[in-house]
């Protein structure tokens, strides 16, 4: 099966209830890890590469790992995402490299970091939204800024989404999915302690899908953090400090309410930094790269399979037949940006 959008993918979660994990990769054994994961588990999949990703593997070798990942696994639908693009040139650049779906993060200005204005935002938003559904190529665009309540992350403003402004966001961009602020950040480090509904504002999500009931629903910074993972590394050497992510069934309440992608990066690298931490521990003497990224993967595979299952995307691989690039271009020129979500 061919690369197939995000677009279908989301919307089929939609139909079935369900949310999809989006994995990032940079290298050959995160994508066979995640792979495996869905051939076991029979899901449908997103895979997604960040722009640092892209510049580490060189993007050549990252859209080429899919394509393989394609051939090898024909009936698992995959998803190439391009993770927090950082301006039109970033997300054109994807779509001519063959990424089915491109993430356009207006709302940080270029350099990534800097909180950018709701017009910025909708302008290169808008402008990507343009590019990419005139060839089919599905969009994510962000409005808040990820970033902790309780830590005032990144700028130290904390700008959580607004449910009006994600109302005229959407209707201004034609984004069809949209990542919500709602007090999660990037990292290991998001929590202090079990996050309660003052720190983690689920609320923001049902108040959005209320008032969007199309849009599929993004959450970010969804790693969970758990402490077995943590708890490897640090038996092992590590120094990884006390810390909470976002719990599963958080996640399982968003999907509830129309979250249909929750992006996960964070818990794959703790996973294969432990397992690699206990591969030198036992052999210290091991030095063929198989010896420790074979556990590391396996490891990777047993946590992108356990949120599968939690998800709920395990078991709808074979669901549907996927619309080529050049149906979804038909659709979004038949029907407009705003598709109607089946
Ligand atoms: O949001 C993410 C990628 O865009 C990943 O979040 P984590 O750091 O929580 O895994
Ligand atoms: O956006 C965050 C993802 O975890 C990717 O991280 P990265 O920019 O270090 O590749
Ligand atoms: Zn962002
Ligand atoms: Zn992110």
């Amino acid at each position: 099966m061919p690369l197939v959008t995000m677009r279908q993918l989301l919307d089929e979660a939609s139909k079935g209830g369900y949310g999809v994990g989006a994995f990032n990769v940079n290298n050959l054994e995160q994508v066979q890890a995640i792979m495996m994961a869905a051939s076991e588990t029979n899901s449908p999949v997103i895979i997604q590469a960040s722009s640092g990703a892209r510049k580490y593997a060189n993007d050549r070798f990252l859209y080429h790992l899919m394509l393989a990942a394609t051939e090898v696994y024909p009936d698992i639908p995959v998803a190439l995402h391009q993770d927090h693009g950082n301006g039109p040139a970033t997300c054109k650049s994807a779509i001519d490299l063959g990424f089915t779906s491109v993430m356009m993060d207006g709302s940080l200005e270029e350099d990534g970091k800097t909180p950018a204005d709701f017009e910025y935002n909708v302008r290169v938003t808008r402008e990507v939204v343009e590019m990419a559904h005139e060839v089919g190529v599905t969009v994510e665009g962000e409005l808040g800024t990820l970033g902790g309540i309780e830590d005032g992350h990144g700028s130290g403003e904390v700008s959580l989404t607004d449910p009006d402004q994600a109302v005229e966001f959407v209707e201004r961009t034609g984004v069809d999915a949209l990542a919500v602020a709602i007090g999660t950040s990037h990292g290991a480090y998001k929590f202090t302690k079990e996050p309660d509904r003052e720190v983690l504002a689920m609320n923001i999500i049902e108040e959005i899908n209320q008032k969007l009931p199309n849009t599929h629903l993004v959450m970010h910074g969804s790693s969970s953090v758990p402490k077995e993972l943590v708890d490897i590394i640090n038996e092992y050497g590590g120094e990884i400090r006390p810390t909470w992510g976002v719990p599963v069934h958080e996640i399982q309440e968003g999907i509830k309410h129309g979250v249909r992608k929750i992006n996960v990066d964070t818990d794959l690298r703790l996973a294969a930094t432990g397992a690699i931490r206990k591969a030198f521990n036992e052999d210290p003497g091991a030095f063929d790269p198989r010896f420790y990224l074979k556990p590391a993967r396996e490891a990777m595979k047993e946590v992108v399979k356990a949120r599968m299952e939690a998800f709920g995307q395990a078991g709808h691989a074979g669901d549907y037949e996927p619309l080529t690039l050049e149906e979804m271009a038909e659709r979004y020129k038949k029907e407009g940006h705003q598709l109607t979500t089946g």
